[in-house]
C-alpha cells in the first residue's frame, strides 16, 4: 500500500463518524483532500452535511467537488472537524501547519466539538519536533519575534534553525496575511510548555503545537486503519 493509499484508508475510516446533518470542519493537506474526495462522494448520493473550510485551498476543492460550505462565523459551532497532522504523538498531541493553514485550522478544531485527525503512519512519533514546527508570524518586527522565539526556547533547553519560509521569489504568506517561521527544534520534550510560552509572544499569531484539541487519530498503515483515543 503506498502512501496515498493509506490517506485514503484514513479518510475512509474517519468518514464513519460523519453523519448526515452535521456541521463539518474540513481540514487542509493532502490526506485532508482525500476525506474531502470521498465526502463528496457522500453528499452526491444525498448525504447533507455543511463544512467549514481550513483554508481557500480546502474551499476551492469543497466548491469544485459540490461539498456545501458555510462560513465559520454562520455557523459558529461545529460537531466535528476532520483534518491531516503533520506529527501525533501517543497522547495525540500534534504539529500541524506544514501547508501553512494553522491558525484557521487551529480555530475551526475550538469551535468544534470533536476533531479527529487522520494520517499515514509515517506521521506517528514518540517525540514531536523532527517536523519543523511551524510559527505564524506577523510580518510587523519579524526580526524581534524571531529573537524572541530564540529566547524562548533557549529557556527550555531547545535550539536550531529558525527558517522563515519562503514561496516562489518572496516569503510564504498565509491565508491570513501572516509569515510562517520553521523552526527546526529537533526534539520537543515538553510540547505544552513550548506552547505557553510561544502564546506569550505578541509577535507570534499561533503556533502548530495542536495539544488537548484530537479525540481520536486514525493511523492508517498497510494492515489497515487503526485508531488512537485521547487518554483524558
Ligand atoms: O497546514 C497544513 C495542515 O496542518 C495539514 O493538515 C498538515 O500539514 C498535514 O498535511 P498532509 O496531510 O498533506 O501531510
Amino acid at each position: 500500500m503506498d502512501a496515498r493509499e493509506m490517506k485514503i484508508k484514513a479518510a475512509e475510516a474517519a468518514l464513519a463518524h460523519v453523519e448526515s446533518g452535521m456541521r463539518l470542519g474540513i481540514g487542509t493537506g493532502s490526506t485532508a483532500e482525500e476525506f474531502v474526495r470521498l465526502l463528496a462522494e457522500k453528499v452526491a448520493g444525498g448525504f447533507r452535511v455543511e463544512g467549514v473550510p481550513t483554508s481557500e485551498r480546502t474551499a476551492r476543492l469543497c466548491v469544485e467537488l459540490g461539498v456545501p460550505l458555510k462560513s465559520l462565523d454562520e455557523l459558529p459551532a461545529l460537531d466535528l472537524t476532520i483534518d491531516g497532522a503533520d506529527e501525533v504523538d501517543a497522547g495525540l498531541r500534534l504539529i500541524k501547519g506544514g501547508g501553512g493553514a494553522l491558525l484557521r485550522e487551529k480555530i475551526v478544531a475550538a469551535a468544534s466539538e470533536r476533531m479527529i485527525v487522520i494520517a499515514d503512519e509515517s506521521k506517528l512519533v514518540e517525540t514531536l519536533g523532527a517536523f519543523a514546527l511551524p510559527i505564524e508570524v506577523n510580518p510587523f518586527g519579524l526580526v524581534s519575534t524571531r529573537i524572541a522565539i530564540e529566547k524562548v526556547a533557549a529557556r527550555l533547553g531547545l535550539s536550531g534553525e529558525l527558517d522563515l519560509r519562503q514561496s516562489g521569489d518572496g516569503e510564504f504568506t498565509t491565508d491570513g496575511g501572516h509569515h510562517i517561521i520553521d523552526a527546526s527544534f529537533g526534539r520537543i520534550p515538553d510540547a505544552e510548555a513550548l506552547s505557553s510560552e510561544l502564546n506569550s509572544i505578541p509577535g507570534v499569531v499561533e503556533h502548530g503545537l495542536f495539544i488537548n484539541m484530537a479525540a481520536l487519530a486514525i493511523i492508517a498503515g498497510p494492515a489497515g486503519a487503526r485508531t488512537l483515543q485521547a487518554n483524558r
